[in-house]
């Protein structure tokens, strides 16, 4: 039995905290909110999971010491643009961990992916530093429905420690060394889930969402190995299975808020009733600047953000798109 600690206690801290509890390893949570962690300490979390009851072995606590104390990996689950400032308070108690990114986005300002980012704030080495992304929507996960995931880590001891720590009977963890392919998949499908969700507002049908889930693959492949990554990454979970999950679900925030915006709510209302994080609302515009810093074209991530950031309509979105100069398809 491991002790892990795990930073945030929203929908997938909470979920992957599950997972951990049912590994049979010994499971401390941190949250911001006394009252979340009140909850979670009577075995709930009625503010993002609610009417789910909790597995045996999680304790929470709002102190980040306490929760660190003797934890052999520590997983951080935030909102992605909260990262670095958080960290900045955290990383005294990382020591010689094994620490774990969850989180799907990119930063803004700098573009950093978040193992970049927990590197440059705590001074991790990067052998240390993993990230685990799938298709891996935290409602299906905490009602113990079958799924998988990739765990990436640069040293293979490392992810394999990670791997058997999160494996159970219903969630079943892939090793990969791809920490870049398996960040950049993991961002930028939410960005293409926001397009596919505001293809379903507009009235489209399963054409238009395959369309744009299969274009949204070729963009995010581009970018991906652009930056260095495995190609072989974006045809695995990482890749391909998050981005069909969360294009697909009614589930995903980043879909959901896609829909809201093609049926003719604007940006700021769909904010107003988003409580939870959907991360491709900030990281469009963090992506475009990866994309154009590399010169790689990104075709539907650039009009995600026009749409998000400049005011552009949804229906617009798809006009453009479709007329864009033809070629070739694997260009
Ligand atoms: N929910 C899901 O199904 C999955 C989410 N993820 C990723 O996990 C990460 C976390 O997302 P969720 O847990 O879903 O989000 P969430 O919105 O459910 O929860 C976010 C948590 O962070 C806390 N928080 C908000 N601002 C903060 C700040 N400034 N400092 C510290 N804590 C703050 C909130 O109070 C909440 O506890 C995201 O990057 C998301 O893309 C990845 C896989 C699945
Ligand atoms: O990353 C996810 C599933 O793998 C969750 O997607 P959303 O953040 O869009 O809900």
């Amino acid at each position: 039995m491991s002790h892990i600690a795990v930073f945030g206690a929203g929908s997938w801290g909470t979920a992957f905290a599950s997972i951990l509890a049912d590994g049979g390893n010994d499971v401390r949570v941190w949250g911001r909110r006394p009252e979340l962690v009140e909850q979670l300490n009577r075995g709930v979390n009625d503010d993002y999971l609610p009417g789910v009851q909790l597995p045996d072995g999680i304790s929470a606590s709002t102190d980040p010491a306490e929760v660190t104390e003797g934890a052999e990996i520590v997983i951080l689950s935030v909102p992605s643009q909260s990262l670095r400032t958080n960290l900045t308070e955290w990383a005294p108690l990382l020591g010689d961990k094994i620490v774990v990114s969850l989180m799907k986005g990119i930063e803004l300002g700098t573009t950093k992916r978040m193992s970049e980012v927990i590197h440059e704030v705590a001074g991790v080495p990067a052998e240390r530093i993993g990230v685990v992304s799938g298709p891996n929507l935290a409602r299906e996960i905490v009602q113990r429905q079958p799924a998988a995931t990739v765990v990436a880590c640069p040293d293979v001891s490392a992810a394999d420690r990670v791997a058997a720590a999160c494996s159970t009977s219903y969630f079943r963890p892939y090793t990969s060394q791809d920490v870049v392919g398996a960040e950049l998949g993991g961002a930028v499908k939410n960005v293409i889930a926001l397009a596919v969700g505001m293809a379903a507002g507009l009235g489209f049908g399963d054409n238009t969402k395959a369309t744009l889930i299969t274009r949204g693959l070729a963009e995010t492949t581009r970018l991906a190995m652009a930056l260095g990554a495995d190609p072989r990454t974006m045809a695995g979970l990482a890749g391909v299975g998050d981005l069909i999950a969360t294009c697909m679900s009614p589930l995903s925030r980043n879909h959901s808020f896609g829909v809201k915006l093609g049926e003719g709510l604007s940006v700021a209302q769909v904010t107003e009733v988003t409580k939870q994080t959907a991360e491709g609302v900030k990281s469009c515009a963090s992506i475009l600047d990866l994309a154009r810093a590399h010169g790689v074209d990104v075709p539907i991530t650039e009009m995600v953000n026009r749409v998000v950031h400049e005011d552009f309509a949804p229906a617009d979105m798809v006009e453009v798109l479709l007329a864009r100069a033809r070629k070739h398809e694997t260009e």
